[in-house]
């Protein structure tokens, strides 16, 4: 799948979202990817995460364990593991750090790829690595489905992204004037969970 197809299946779902957006990292920007109107149809879904598993198998070769960062990478996650023939599990916030809860164990002889949604500055994928790491040390790399820092950001692994964009993005005290002049508003989780952005 080409960076274009991807694009366009986020704009064919309504996902490409303009005004003025609060993100998880507390960046301003004009543009937010609103990844839950691809999830919400498990067809387009499926086919962004087909190409995405092809990618990260081609460069890491077989992966054994998915593990995302709740919420947005819960789904991209499990659907990029069905098609590795993979299992699936998430981490999430506990006293607002990323914990793996609900039982789930990583083999320590499994091979692990951390699948997020959306990379901005990478602070989620490197949290949720973090906490990886208390389980095991046999992370093979990332994969997300758009990396709007255009690879900018480090998660400190080799990171795989169906496309990569270079998304505006600034902080809070140096806006335009036209971005300024939008009511803000802030769809992400991280600040309903007590989490400062
Ligand atoms: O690269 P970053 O600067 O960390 O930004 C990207 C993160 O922001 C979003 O999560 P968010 O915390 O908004 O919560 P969600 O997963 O529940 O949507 C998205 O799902 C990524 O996890
Ligand atoms: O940085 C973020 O929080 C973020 C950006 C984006 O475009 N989409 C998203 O879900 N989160
Ligand atoms: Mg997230």
């Amino acid at each position: 799948m080409t960076q274009d197809e991807v694009v366009a299946e986020f704009r064919a779902a309504g996902a490409l979202l303009e005004g003025h957006f609060i993100l998880s990292s507390g960046l301003r920007s004009p543009i937010f990817l609103q990844k839950m109107f691809i999830f919400q149809d498990p067809v387009r879904t499926a086919r962004l995460c087909k190409a995405l598993a092809e990618k990260a198998e081609a460069a890491f070769g077989k992966i054994d364990y998915v593990v995302s960062p709740a919420v947005g990478g819960i789904v991209p996650g499990y659907e990029t593991a069905r098609q590795l023939g993979a299992m699936a599990v998430f981490v999430e916030r506990e006293g607002g750090t990323f914990q793996l809860r609900r039982g789930f164990t990583i083999p320590p002889e499994a091979k692990v790829l951390m699948v997020e949604d959306i990379i901005t500055t990478g602070l989620s994928s490197r949290e949720c690595l973090a906490s990886i790491a208390e389980h095991t040390s046999n992370v093979v790399g990332a994969a997300c489905l758009i990396d709007r820092s255009n690879g900018k950001a480090d998660l400190g692994v080799p990171l795989v992204a169906l496309a990569r964009l270079d998304i505006p993005a600034y902080p809070a005290d140096a806006l335009p004037p036209e971005l300024a002049a939008l009511p803000p508003v802030k769809p992400g989780s991280r600040s309903i969970q007590g989490v400062k952005a």
